[in-house]
């Protein structure tokens, strides 16, 4: 139970303070329920001895400074407690988005969507919602069960020997449940994270689903994940429920003994009348607020659990630790002797290779080459294992990631456009970027008109409102981005898929300003692109097996004259299957 308590402490962050101040009131909070005890002693020694009539005003002015005390003191704890949750939860999540900015790829294949989607959601929403409150209420039980157990030891060693008995059988029971949480909660959260994953799969696939007509059977997997979680959530309610009530049980009968013996001891003349209806009435008290922190005690596991899974994030090795803020002295890249797998599959082996700066490479092979691989390498997505990549003569490791994407732009062929304005998406390199600059871009990349034809223009947020685009837009959209960021260094993922002549058109037009006077390497699918490159790479069987320009390449035989003579047959083919039209 400490360690959870002290892994809340250490999660809340640079709210300690606040989570202190929350631990504070709710000490002071069980003093002035002392008042009650005091206040009450006062009007039995009045009732019984029949003293001073002053001393019940006295107790009654107690007893309105207790509740009164007691109200502002649980009004600070609770709203500190709130605050504390909701804000060290926020801090968290905006931690571990940047954090995951500096992983290594990697990370992201070995990590489920599910798995990361969740712990950034849901994990991290039940610390948000459980943990201050698990923590004060269980503080406050202790505090409070402590306290009335000192005045009781006041009043008679006996009385107080006994309360403490009761504590020391509640722990037992406690210890029990905690042991047993901790076996249970992991679980449950791994459902949960299940659950999440199975979801987003659903959603993302519902296309294929819908094309293939699997309704019945393709969300089996949803199902499963469901009856999974709910069938977890069951075991913990019915594992913690027999403990939960063995808890109650020593409380209870705990509260018994010490009346039934402050009764005994008021009979045996060994306890004075006021002293032992004040006993009996405290009796009632002392375990309430213990009570209720038993009840919420097992979720102390569960939080623990949702908090190593969010730190676990936290402990990933990130690439970026040591780069410095480095301006290269030119564009150059080189790849020296470069190697790189991705866990036991050998994908590049003793890459040796330079692009010059602003000049254009191709690089062309067959598909799973390794063509993107290489790229990814050089934007720092993932570490090589062997060899270097060097940026201006200095290995891009010694850049800091910032640092380094700042010289490069990447134009993918999926294009991920977020649920936000077009200006926005269109401004994610360069957030600064005034209005007038994000136009310019856009005209250069030929978008514009079609962004002025949506109903809110470049304020129309993407996917509402059915504003969608199309494959071509929307990759338009990403030159605009690259052009308005305007790095030296540009990596383009050339479309596979044919796009309508118009567009094509458009998106040449968008491509030949994105790259002009820039080091570009386009993994290149077409033969004019590949053509007009001042350097042709071709990667096969984890290396370079050709090099040069179009016309040293088509002198030799081999992957280059193939590829060539294949995209030749089949602009035949269209311009024959046009001419018959
Ligand atoms: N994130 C990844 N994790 C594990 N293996 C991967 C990953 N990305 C690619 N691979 C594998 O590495 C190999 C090279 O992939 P890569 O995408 O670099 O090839 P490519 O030449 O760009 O292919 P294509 O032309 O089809 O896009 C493939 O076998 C692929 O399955």
């Amino acid at each position: 139970m400490i360690t959870a308590l002290k892994k809340i402490y250490a999660f809340s962050g640079r709210w300690k303070r606040v989570l202190k101040k929350s631990v504070v009131f709710s000490l002071l909070h069980s003093i002035f329920d002392m008042f009650q005890i005091g206040a009450l002693f006062l009007i039995l020694n009045e009732l019984v001895e029949g003293t001073k009539g002053r001393d019940i005003l006295f107790a009654f002015l107690l007893l309105l400074a207790g509740v009164i005390g007691k109200i502002v003191c649980s009004y600070i704890s609770d709203f500190s407690q709130t605050r504390v949750g909701y804000f060290m939860c926020a801090d968290k999540r905006i931690h571990v988005g940047d954090r995951m900015k500096y992983m290594p790829m990697g990370y992201f294949n070995s990590h489920s969507l599910g798995d990361l989607t969740s712990t950034v959601t849901t994990t991290i929403s039940d610390v948000e919602n459980n943990a201050p409150s698990v923590l004060i209420t269980v503080i406050h039980g202790f505090i409070h069960v402590t306290v009335i157990t000192i005045v009781m030891f006041f009043f008679d060693w006996r009385i107080g020997l006994l309360a403490c008995l009761g504590i020391a059988l509640f722990l037992l029971c406690n210890s029990a449940l905690q042991k047993k949480s901790q076996e249970v909660s992991p679980k449950r959260q791994a459902a949960q994270e299940d659950l999440v994953g199975a979801t987003l799969e659903y959603i993302q696939g519902m296309g294929i689903v819908k094309s293939f007509n699997l309704g019945g059977g393709s969300n089996q997997k949803m199902k499963q994940a469901i009856e999974e979680s709910r069938a977890r959530n069951t075991k913990l309610e019915t594992v913690f429920g027999p403990y939960g009530m063995v808890q109650l049980f020593v409380l209870r009968l705990a509260s018994v003994a010490i009346m039934f013996c402050s009764i005994l001891f008021y009979l045996q003349s060994s306890m004075t009348l006021v002293y032992c209806l004040l006993m009996c009435v405290a009796s009632f008290l002392i375990f309430s607020e213990l009570e209720a922190a038993g009840g919420k005690s097992f979720a102390l596991r569960l939080i623990e659990s949702s908090i190593d899974k969010v730190d676990a994030i936290d402990d990933t090795p990130v690439m970026d630790l040591s780069g410095k803020d480095i301006t290269p002295k030119d564009t150059t890249i080189e790849l020296q002797d470069v190697g790189f797998s991705y866990g036991d599959h050998r994908i590049l082996n003793h890459v040796n290779l330079t692009i010059p700066a602003k000049t254009t490479t191709a690089i062309v092979g067959p598909s799973g080459s390794g063509k993107t691989t290489l790229c990814s390498l050089i934007a720092r997505f993932w570490d090589v294992d062997e060899g270097c990549i060097k940026l201006g003569g200095t290995d891009i490791r010694e850049y800091k990631l910032d640092s380094l994407l700042s010289n490069i732009s990447m134009v993918f062929q999926n294009v991920f456009l977020f649920a936000d304005s077009i200006e926005n998406n269109i401004k994610f390199g360069k957030p600064d970027a005034t209005h007038e600059e994000v136009v310019r871009a856009a005209k250069s990349a030929c978008c514009h008109d079609f962004i002025m034809a949506l109903p809110n223009g470049y304020d129309t947020v993407i996917g509402e409102s059915g504003a969608t685009l199309s494959g071509g837009e929307k990759q338009r959209i990403s030159i605009a981005r690259a052009i308005l960021k305007d790095t030296p260094i540009i990596i383009l993922d050339e479309a596979t898929s044919s796009v309508d002549p118009e567009n094509e058109a458009e998106l040449q037009q968008a491509i030949e300003k994105l790259t002009e006077d820039k080091t570009v390497i386009i993994i290149a699918h077409r033969l004019k692109t590949v053509r007009n490159a001042q350097q042709i790479v071709v990667i096969a069987n984890g290396g370079i097996v050709q090099r040069g320009t179009h016309q040293e390449l088509m002198e030799q035989p081999g992957i280059y004259a193939d590829f060539v003579n294949v995209r030749e047959k089949a602009i035949n083919w269209k311009l024959s299957g046009d001419k018959t039209q």
